[in-house]
């Protein structure tokens, strides 16, 4: 290997470098970008344009004695090849591979764990707090995005910063975009001299803004502010997507998030583009039911890519609201519109929601508010890992009085679903996962689009049963497949996991033998709500729980960790039978 990043396996390598090499380090650290986003996709956009950040804040603190604390993590591929990964970026968010965003068991230059948004100042602080306490050395520095200054977190962490008098470095990459253009009131701000009134305001010194793309200008404003002895801000403006032409030309995205691609002749070929995803067939039904009724609006928290609603906002660009990285306002702005009449459907990620929890609970179902939540990605990701599975929606859910939790197989339960949830007086979740769509099987009939969608159905139902598989989403599909090879087997599509079809949950068990079957933590999920009930009811049936397992399940392909765990047609078939035999439980 030649070239100068060859001869960069550490941070103290990247000090060690003459200047006068510094620009080809970040030639070739992009090269390396985009040449394995090609390879494995990844979080391309935001990595090309924080490269000479990253360079400079190398050259400037010494990892890991100083700690660098990068919010979200996204933006750290370049950090990644800086300290030692460099031989095994090709594994990439590839199984058993190197992470999607931040993690100290992969580096001990990776400060503290990351994936979601808007920690780094909170996370920061309380590291130089932690450090003092106990008399250990080191700056600490959290490099934020303009895109997590949209979240009420950061602003937690920032008030408390200002406040503390210590010499926390926050480093704010702005590139005048989240996932999607930013929005609010912050972009403008950060381009008026109210930015400095704004940080100086909260106790920090300001410097900046620095050009982001200037390693000079940069490495001086990092010395300038690792001399601090209180609060600094340094605010770089950088350009999302440097150095990789399509990605500079995404107006969209700046290439966020890109899928496997190649870069030839100047032109981008990308692998074949993907079926059509729930999240696509989601923001279709809504779009029909925000012209059928103008009192629907659409919020999200900033994902307006992800959950495909960009059409919808050019159609109703006043109904849909993308309120920044900000899950808790966006649930209680909707309970707020849903107090006033209107009928609120709130999309957001599983794994996000979780942010929001109080919010569901306090502003949303206690008041018995009719605020819809399209939890999407909800069950496994695949790539983006632990921080980003849909594990909990359900068991967290379940409990809360007065809220429905319904979740389809296929795309034709959407429109029903929606509907019945626009209809209720009362909050409704509708649960769906990252993905295609599978197509609805010959032996099941479509649910009429304009009936009401209650309680659960039965996928197959058999004259002697012996066995039940009771199923949620389009888990029913893999379950259909088993049954199908064993005589005296039922599905049942519980399609509602809160309240449960007591009736059918019930007739469920007539064969003496349950296997539930859930895309969530068995802990406290679908599989303890039917157990719940059986034990409430004395039913004498055996009953195993299929799920996630407790455990954090790491990035991988989401299909064969379903396989792995039992989550398929085959495993399905091998639970029911051990069942039947009298093995595990
Ligand atoms: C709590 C949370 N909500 C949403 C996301 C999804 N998300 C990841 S990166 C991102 C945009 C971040 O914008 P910014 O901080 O400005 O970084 P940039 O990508 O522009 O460098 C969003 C919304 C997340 N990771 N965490
Ligand atoms: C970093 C982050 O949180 C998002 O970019 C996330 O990776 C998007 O996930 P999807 O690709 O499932 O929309
Ligand atoms: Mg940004």
């Amino acid at each position: 290997m030649s070239g100068v990043l060859a001869r960069v396996a550490s941070p103290a390598d990247v000090r060690a470098l003459p200047e006068a090499e510094l620009p080809r380090l970040c030639e070739e650290l992009r090269e390396d970008i985009i040449s394995i986003c090609g390879r494995v996709g990844g979080h391309l956009g935001a990595s090309l344009g924080a490269v000479e950040l990253i360079v400079a804040l190398h050259r400037v603190f010494h990892s890991p004695v100083d700690a660098l604390l990068f919010d979200v993590g996204h933006q750290t591929y370049a950090h990644k090849l800086l300290t030692g990964r460099r031989e095994r970026m090709h594994t990439l968010r590839q199984p058993g591979g190197l992470g999607p965003f931040l993690d100290p068991r992969e580096s001990p230059h990776d400060a503290l764990l990351a994936g979601h948004s808007c920690t780094a100042v909170s996370a920061a602080l309380g590291v130089l707090e932690g450090r003092r306490v106990l008399g250990k050395r080191g700056h600490v520095v959290a490099v934020l995005g303009d895109g997590g200054l949209t979240g009420g977190l950061t602003f937690e962490g920032l008030n408390n910063a200002g406040g503390s008098h210590l010499p926390l470095v926050v480093v704010l990459n702005d590139n005048q975009m989240s996932i999607s253009a930013n929005v609010g009131a912050i972009p403008s701000l950060l381009r008026t001299r109210g930015a400095r009134a704004f940080f100086e305001g909260l106790g920090f010194t300001y410097l900046g803004p620095v050009d982001g793309h200037d390693l000079g200008a940069l490495v001086h404003a990092l010395r300038e502010a690792k001399a601090s002895s209180r609060p600094v801000v340094v605010h770089a403006l950088t350009l999302k997507g440097k150095g990789f032409p399509p990605a500079e030309a995404d107006a969209q995205t700046r290439g966020h998030a890109m899928g496997p691609y190649e870069w030839r002749d100047g032109k981008l070929v990308r692998s074949r583009q993907g079926q059509r995803t729930f999240s696509e067939a989601f923001a279709a039904v809504l779009e029909d039911a925000m012209a059928r009724d103008s009192r629907v609006v659409a919020v999200t928290p900033a994902m307006l890519e992800g959950s495909a609603m960009n059409a919808l906002k050019a159609r109703f660009p006043d109904r849909v609201h993308d309120v920044g990285i900000a899950e808790q306002h966006a649930v209680t702005f909707s309970a707020g519109l849903a107090a006033a009449g209107a009928r609120p459907v709130c999309a957001i990620y599983s794994t996000f929601l979780q942010r929001a929890y109080d919010q569901v609970i306090h502003d949303v179902c206690l008041p018995g508010l009719p605020v819809v939540f399209a939890v999407d990605r909800a069950g496994l990701v695949g790539a983006d890992g632990a921080t980003h599975q849909g594990t909990y929606d359900v068991a967290s859910l379940r409990p809360l009085p007065g809220l429905r939790l319904w979740s389809p197989m296929v795309g034709e339960d959407l429109e029903p679903m929606l509907a019945t949830a626009l209809a209720a007086p009362h909050p409704s979740v509708i649960r769906f996962p990252r993905g295609t769509l599978p197509a609805l099987p010959p032996e099941v009939p479509a649910h009429p689009v304009d009936a009401p969608v209650e309680g659960a159905r039965w996928l197959r139902r058999a004259q002697a049963p012996r066995l039940t598989l009771v199923t949620l989403g389009p888990l029913g599909l893999a379950a259909l497949e088993a049954a199908r090879a064993e005589a005296g087997w039922s599905v049942l599509d519980a399609r509602c996991a809160s309240p449960l079809d007591e009736a059918a949950l019930l007739e469920a068990a007539a064969g003496g033998h349950v296997v539930v079957v859930e895309e969530g933590t068995t802990r406290g999920g679908l599989g303890s709500a039917v157990l719940e009930l059986y034990a409430a009811r004395g039913v004498p049936a055996r009953v195993r729980l299929m799920g996630l397992p407790d455990a954090f399940v790491p990035h991988g392909d989401a299909r064969a960790q379903r396989a792995e765990l039992g989550l398929d047609a085959a495993g399905l078939l091998r639970a029911g039978r051990e069942l039947l035999e009298g093995g595990r439980r």
